[in-house]
This record gives C-alpha cells, sequence and structure tokens, in this order.
C-alpha cells in the first residue's frame, strides 16, 4: 500500500515502500505475508545461496540441470513485475582472487540476471562491490548491459563516512581497502560507460556523511535508499523514528523519486496494546508485520511533506527535460509561446515598477503633466511590456509616449488589434522592423526590452540592444548524470556542443555559483565589443570528496532599473517567475 497521496493524481515511485527479505524458497508466501504487512514490493533472492555453478559438475551436466531457482510460474507476471525486485547473490565476487570463485561468480552473476530479465522483473539488485577494484565485475556487466532488456540493474553502494573521516584527519590514510563509496561507483559506471540502465541504491547507515558530501549523490541516478532498522533512533513512547538529519534525507530521497526500502530485523519493543498481537500469521485478525512501525514512521515522513506548489506540479514533466533554447532573432515565435510568456505575471510587474521608478526619477512631480517620456519596447511581442509600461505611467501619473518595435510580422497584427481594441493610438505608434535595422525618429529617454535567455545574453541580447539595462551571467559545476546520458544518447557533437534550457532537479551543484559576463546597455564606448572570455576557479566543499562535473548549470540576473531586478540566479531568484528554467552546458572533463 503506497506511503500515501500528496497531491491528486501522485505518479511519484518515491510513494511505494519495499523491505528486503531473507532467501524463501515459497515466494508466494512470501509476497502475500509482506504485501499484506503493507509494502508495496520485495527486495527478495532468486537463488538457492548454496548453489555454486562449479558445484554442479562438469558442463554436460551444467547444460542439463540448472536447480538454481523455482518455476516462474509460482507468481503471474505482473506480479514479479510489480512486487519483486530481484537480489543478485551476495557471495559473487567477480574480483576475486580464488579463480574458483571468481569463475562461478561470472556464471552466476550472467544466469541470475538472465533469469530475472526471464521473469520480466523492473530492476536487480547488485550485491556491492567486495573491495576497492571492481574493474572485472563492471567490464561483464557492463557486457551484460548491451544486451538487457528494459530492466534496471541497482548498485548497491553503502553512504558511510568512516573512509571519508579518516582521510580529512589525515589525507595519507587512504589506503588499501579505503576508497570513497562514491569513487567506486564512479569507477563502475565509467567501466559501464555511463549505461542508463545502471543505477545505484545506497545502504543508509546510523551515522551520515557531511551534507556536501550526501549532496553529490543527489545528481546521480539514486532509485532507492536502504535503510536498515538499525539506523532507526526510538521515540518517547517507544516507536522507532529518524534523526533529524536521516529525516533530511529521507523527505531529499522523496522528492527525488527514490524508493525506500526497509532491511533488517525489528529492534524496537512496540508497546504490545498498541500494535495488536504479535502472531506471525497474516490470516488471524489483529495480525502485524513486525517491521509495520518502521513503514507507518515513513508513511508519515511521506504525508507531512509540504504539498508541492501548483506550478511546480504544472512543471513536473519539464524536471531534467532538454530544451533547445528559443531563437527568437532567427526565428518567428509562435503564439503558443507568446502566451507562455504573456502568463508570467511577475516578471512584468518587476517591469511596471522598474518603468515606474523610472519615470518619477526623470520628471518630478511639478512636470508631470507638462513633460513627456519618449519610451520604447524593443521587441514588444503580442504588446505585454506595452501595457506594464502604460500602467506605471498611470500609477505615477506620468504621460507617456510609446514605440513599440518588433520585427516578427505575426506579433505586430497582433500588437495592432491591441491598440484599437484599448484605444492606445494616440500614446502608441507601433514599428515593424527589426530594431537594428530602424532610424527612430527622437531618441528614447527609456528603453525597455526582455530579449534576455537563462543565461543573459543567449538570446542575443547584447548584439540587438547595443546602441539602459546591465545584466550578468552565472555558472556552477554540476552532476547531472540523468542530462549527460539524455546528450549522449544522440551520439554526435552537436548535442554536446547546445547549451540546453532545464528544469533541473537531478542534480547536484557542486560549489557555489560565480559570476561570468556583464553587459551594460547602452554602451557607449567606440571599443564596445560582445566578446567575452574568462576563467574561473572553483572551489568545491573540503568534505565533499571526489565528484564528476558533468557540465555547468547557468542563470542571469538582470537590473531593469536601479534596485528593481529580475533573475534566476538562485540566491536572488525573482520569486514565482516562470519564464526562465537553468541553462545547461556538458563540459567534457578532460578538455582544458
Ligand atoms: C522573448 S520575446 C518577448 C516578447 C514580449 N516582450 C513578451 O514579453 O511577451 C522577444 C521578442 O523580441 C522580438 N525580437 C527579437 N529580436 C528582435 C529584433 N532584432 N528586432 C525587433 N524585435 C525583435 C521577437 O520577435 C519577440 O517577439
Amino acid at each position: 500500500m503506497p506511503l500515501g497521496e500528496r497531491y491528486g493524481g501522485d505518479k511519484s515511485e518515491s510513494r511505494y515502500c519495499g523491505v528486503e527479505t531473507d532467501f524463501d524458497d515459497d515466494i508466494p508466501n512470501l509476497l502475500s505475508f509482506n504485501i499484506h504487512g503493507g509494502f508495496d514490493f520485495l527486495l527478495a533472492t532468486l537463488m538457492n545461496p548454496d548453489y555454486r555453478p562449479s558445484l554442479l559438475g562438469d558442463d554436460t551436466s551444467r547444460s542439463h540441470a540448472l536447480p538454481f531457482a523455482g518455476s516462474d510460474l509460482v507468481l503471474s507476471p505482473s506480479q514479479w513485475n510489480s512486487h519483486v525486485v530481484g537480489k543478485i547473490s551476495s557471495w559473487i565476487d567477480l574480483d576475486s582472487e580464488d579463480e574458483t570463485i571468481r569463475k562461478d561468480s561470472e556464471i552466476a552473476l550472467k544466469q541470475e540476471i538472465a533469469w530475472a530479465s526471464h521473469l520480466s522483473l523492473q530492476a536487480c539488485l547488485l550485491p556491492t562491490p567486495k573491495g576497492t577494484s571492481c574493474a572485472n565485475y563492471a567490464k561483464c556487466l557492463n557486457q551484460i548491459l548491451q544486451n538487457l532488456g528494459s530492466m534496471q540493474l541497482w548498485l548497491r553502494i553503502q553512504l558511510d563516512d568512516s573512509e571519508y573521516d579518516a582521510a580529512e584527519r589525515n589525507p595519507d590514510h587512504r589506503g588499501e581497502g579505503q576508497i570513497d563509496s562514491w569513487e567506486l561507483w564512479n569507477s563502475f559506471r565509467l567501466i559501464c560507460e555511463h549505461h542508463d540502465h545502471l543505477s545505484v541504491a545506497l545502504d543508509i547507515l546510523s551515522s551520515l556523511p557531511s551534507s556536501s558530501s550526501v549532496g553529490r549523490w543527489f545528481g546521480e541516478p539514486v532509485r532507492a535508499a536502504i535503510i536498515n532498522t538499525n539506523s532507526f533512533l526510538t521515540n518517547a513512547r517507544g516507536y522507532p523514528c529518524l534523526s533529524k538529519r536521516h529525516q533530511t534525507l529521507t523527505t531529499a530521497f522523496f522528492n527525488h523519486s527514490v524508493q525506500i526500502v526497509i532491511t533488517g530485523r525489528p529492534v524496537h519493543n512496540i508497546p504490545l496494546g498498541a500494535s495488536g498481537s504479535s502472531s506471525e500469521n497474516p490470516i488471524e485478525g489483529g495480525w502485524r508485520h513486525p517491521l509495520k512501525s518502521y513503514l507507518d514512521y515513513l508513511a508519515y515522513l511521506y504525508q507531512k511533506m509540504d504539498p508541492l506548489p501548483e506550478q511546480e506540479r504544472f512543471e513536473l514533466g519539464y524536471r531534467d527535460y532538454l530544451q533547445s533554447p528559443l531563437q527568437p532573432l532567427m526565428d518567428n515565435l509562435e503564439a503558443q509561446t507568446y502566451e507562455t510568456f504573456e502568463k508570467d505575471t511577475i516578471k512584468y510587474s518587476q517591469y511596471q515598477r522598474a518603468v515606474a521608478k523610472a519615470l518619477v526619477d526623470r520628471v518630478p512631480d511639478e512636470n508631470a503633466t507638462s513633460v513627456t517620456t519618449v519610451l520604447m519596447v524593443v521587441g514588444a511581442g503580442r504588446g505585454p511590456l506595452v501595457r506594464a509600461s502604460l500602467q506605471a505611467a498611470e500609477e505615477t501619473e506620468r504621460k507617456l509616449k510609446i514605440y513599440a518595435v518588433e520585427k516578427n510580422p505575426n506579433a505586430v497584427v497582433t500588437l495592432h488589434n491591441l491598440v484599437k481594441l484599448e484605444g492606445w493610438e494616440e500614446i502608441v505608434t507601433i514599428i515593424s522592423s527589426d530594431m537594428r535595422d530602424w532610424d527612430a525618429p527622437e531618441k528614447a529617454d527609456i528603453l525597455v526590452s526582455e530579449l534576455l535567455g537563462s543565461f543573459g545574453d543567449n538570446e542575443l541580447s547584447p548584439e540587438c540592444l547595443d546602441g539602459a539595462q546591465r545584466y550578468t551571467s552565472f555558472i556552477q559545476p554540476v552532476t547531472a548524470c540523468k542530462l549527460y546520458n539524455d546528450i549522449k544518447s544522440h551520439k554526435d557533437l552537436v548535442h554536446f556542443e547546445t547549451a540546453y534550457v532545464v528544469k533541473l532537479h537531478r542534480v547536484a551543484r557542486l560549489a557555489h555559483n560565480q559570476p561570468v559576463f556583464t553587459f551594460t546597455h547602452p554602451e557607449y564606448s567606440t571599443k564596445k565589443s560582445n566578446q567575452r572570455y574568462k576563467k574561473l576557479l572553483f572551489n568545491i566543499p573540503g568534505d565533499t570528496g571526489s565528484a564528476l562535473v558533468h557540465g555547468f548549470a547557468g542563470y542571469f540576473d538582470a537590473t531593469l532599473y536601479k534596485d528593481v531586478h529580475l533573475g534566476i540566479e538562485p540566491s536572488t531568484a525573482t520569486p514565482n517567475m516562470f519564464s526562465w528554467y537553468s541553462l545547461y552546458k556538458y563540459l567534457d572533463p578532460y578538455d582544458t
């Protein structure tokens, strides 16, 4: 039974909670026991733990008898598919020094994954690499991944801090057998060439690494978090609960569609009256699954999360989805695109505030009725900035004359209609032209434009406006495995070279962002150039450990007038504005 329903039609994978089980050759009973107990799926060993290929004798007999698992008929295909995640035998060690174990491991790994695939399981949990070297394990798995259907493989990795702490105390301390678990995962997935069916299941222990170190995992394909009952504390009433840091982490997992799996024996003695009979028989009334109190606690955490704001819900489908940036100079935008812009009321109210301030600064109260300010909206689209400017004039009781310049002839049609409909003919002159070619009959007192891309200049703002805004772009290194894989899937250079617009979600921001380029308009200098070059050094917090940079996130902040700004740089982002997502650009880690 799902942990809860956060909003109408909650589709998050994280509402399903699993339980890790010991080997049991009666899978139907094991499944029924746990499903009746409230869990949604099992993490179940499919093979008898005593099975070793080498015990079967020579090759001939091996091909005749494969007694490694029960029949696929014991469950229906949909039960296998929806309720079982297969656990690959934990004895498997493909990098073992022992030749027999290594060979057995290679055979068993292939057999078990093939069997799980035959059962149409959604996923299989792979055992944690045994030592610091996992080259053969990763190499064999990479071969398997080349022909694997849709099944996901979750590599089990411990989220531990012991190695890192030791290394921090003494950097020379990290020797044989000590490796940051993220590094283990990284070398594994590099050998598997970032295969998108390879993901991570994190084992959560009672102590957690630093938040910077944990933060790295949010740019990785983490599918499950396995929480041991030992990691739970006990509340005043004797029930299991999690530490504040574990709660924060669990909530972050929920928000990133990571499924929780409970493992271990019950270690809390729940007062009998509260939990019902201790009978182990699921049929009898009053029966409770031995791990139910842990499940109830997770359901409580899930249900107490703040509901997603409406806009955020609307944008769920855009999360981590690569979009090519608009090209409003080269292309003529469509009506639907203008419609989307015009819904962002916050953006226009910022423009209105900026124009109002500029009007009041320029024209003192005593001249309000005698002085007319010339305002030009360059790139007027269907007119929302014209409307915002007129509202600013009304609010400040100043007089305006507006030129609305637009090069898209289709938008100009709508603009003409708007001016007629609103009766603005005396105030607004429409210029159907490229702003770079237009010979203005008079100088503007105020210039209003919105040609900003997610990185400020990537929609050609400087080139078009050369000739009272200032804006700055910012970048930040990120781990973003999903985005990297999406780009890689195209197998061409063009996609690696494109800067995409993305609603970033599954990313780890590895260092503070830094300003890159600032453009100021108008640019009076005689040596003006829009060429820019900048070298930046990013400091990743010392307690992060190693990390892989999949590219840069880009943002902008624009000063419209004095203290009125708009932007998406995270620390100063204009609240509730949705016209711009971040920019994501791949960076080749070997390209210096
Ligand atoms: C991002 S849209 C903004 C439109 C409008 N201000 C709004 O908020 O809905 C930019 C507009 O500038 C226009 N544009 C881009 N380059 C231009 C140029 N060189 N001259 C005139 N208009 C231009 C585009 O056609 C488009 O309508």
